[in-house]
């Protein structure tokens, strides 16, 4: 039975071995201690990286590269699958070199992640190039990301989403907000800097919570004008500055339908890159002992209004294409599981059934 790291050789304490096996931990526990695990390691190279434009510029070299156009991820149909090629620095070099452009536009691309191997993966942005070449040239298609993120796997979608948040950053803090002078990002593309006023900027996401409420034995569900016909989802709101998370649930929950929220538990939070860049927080409220008359807030939302668990377990199921009737109006369907309000829904049906 192996009881050594694989990176320093130290044992492992036998209460640890123990643990770990009651822990059914027992196959990761045992190839690696904590300060040596891949995870670890990965992480410490990747802020390196972010640290080191010489060691940076050095990886972009045997990187690997996503491509980005105006925003919108390049992908590849494969027989029914949607795939992101990563293409390799001597690829890039090669695309490059067609539109008669310098190897300098590696230096625009932004450090995304990296593989368990350490080969650095980034995103690049050639907007400025004639698309419809890129795309006979690399044999696929930019597609704009509200549909990309919806046809790759779970793993891509989210990578997807934190290549363009950070393209989309980029792109729109050139100028320094207090002298106006163009400011410099770092060869990683985690800050940049205006070297008039000494201000570093660093890429920031906004945050959101999202709240599913109950009265016990049903949920609040709400559609806003610009929602497509038939969704719903859970109420949501942005943080205001100096609030807490619990404050704006509240606040939100009051604004948009009037209710007192009476307790508040954390579900889970993701990135969600429309408009730009959000944190959605996702939590569970309950109102109870109180009136549940709901009422709406016009100026936002175009309805909201309690739902049975059977009607959300039916909405859970229903896609969006088989959702209209024949007189023309729309059963209730709720967002993709990509989504972390589909999480919450999921999560309210589960208490409710078990
Ligand atoms: N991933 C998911 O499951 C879901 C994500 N969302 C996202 O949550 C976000 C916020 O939801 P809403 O209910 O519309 O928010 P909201 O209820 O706070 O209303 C939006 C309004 O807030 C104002 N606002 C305040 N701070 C803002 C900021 N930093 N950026 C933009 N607008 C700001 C603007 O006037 C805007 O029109 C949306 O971007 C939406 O895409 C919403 C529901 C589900
Ligand atoms: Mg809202």
């Amino acid at each position: 039975m192996p009881a050594f790291c694989r990176f320093c050789r130290d044992s492992f304490p036998l209460v640890l071995i123990m643990a770990a096996i009651y822990q059914a931990a027992y196959r990761r526990a045992a190839l690696f201690c904590r300060s040596h695990s891949t995870y670890v390691k990965k992480m410490r190279y990747l802020n390196k990286l972010k640290e080191d434009d010489s060691l940076c510029r050095q990886a972009q070299t045997s990187g690997t590269f996503y491509l980005f156009h105006n925003l919108s991820p390049f992908l590849r149909k494969v027989e029914e699958k949607y795939l992101i090629p990563q293409l390799s620095a001597a690829e890039m070099k090669r695309i490059l070199e067609k539109f008669k452009e310098t190897e300098q536009w590696i230096e625009k691309s932004v450090l995304i992640g990296c593989s368990d191997e350490h080969v650095p993966h980034f995103a690049l942005d050639l907007g400025a190039l004639e698309r419809s070449v890129i795309e006979a040239e690399l044999k696929g298609s930019f597609t704009d990301l509200r549909k990309a993120l919806f046809v790759v796997d779970e793993d891509s979608s989210s990578l997807l989403a934190s290549a363009q948040a950070l393209l989309r950053w980029h792109d729109s803090h050139q100028y320094c907000s207090k002298t106006g002078q163009p400011t410099q990002k770092n060869v990683a593309g985690s800050k940049r800097v205006c070297h008039a006023s000494g201000i570093t900027y660093y890429p920031q996401m906004s945050p959101v919570v999202i709240i599913l409420v109950s009265d016990g034995s049903r949920c609040l569900l709400a559609r806003q004008p610009s929602f497509p016909q038939g969704m719903y989802t859970a109420l949501s709101g942005f943080c205001d500055i100096g609030e807490a998370v619990e404050e704006t649930a509240r606040r939100e929950v009051a604004e948009e339908v009037g209710l007192e929220v009476e307790s508040l538990w954390y579900s889970a939070s993701q990135h969600w890159p429309f408009p730009s860049s959000c944190l959605m927080i996702a939590c569970h409220a309950l109102v109870r002992g109180q009136q549940l008359e709901i009422s709406m807030n016009s100026l936002e939302l175009e309805e909201a209004r309690w739902f049975g668990l059977e009607e959300v377990m039916e909405g859970l199921k229903r896609e969006p294409k088989s959702a209209k009737q024949d007189n023309g109006n729309f059963l209730p369907w709720f967002p993709p599981k990509q989504a972390i309000a589909h999480q919450l829904i999921n999560e309210w049906v589960k208490q409710q059934t078990s």
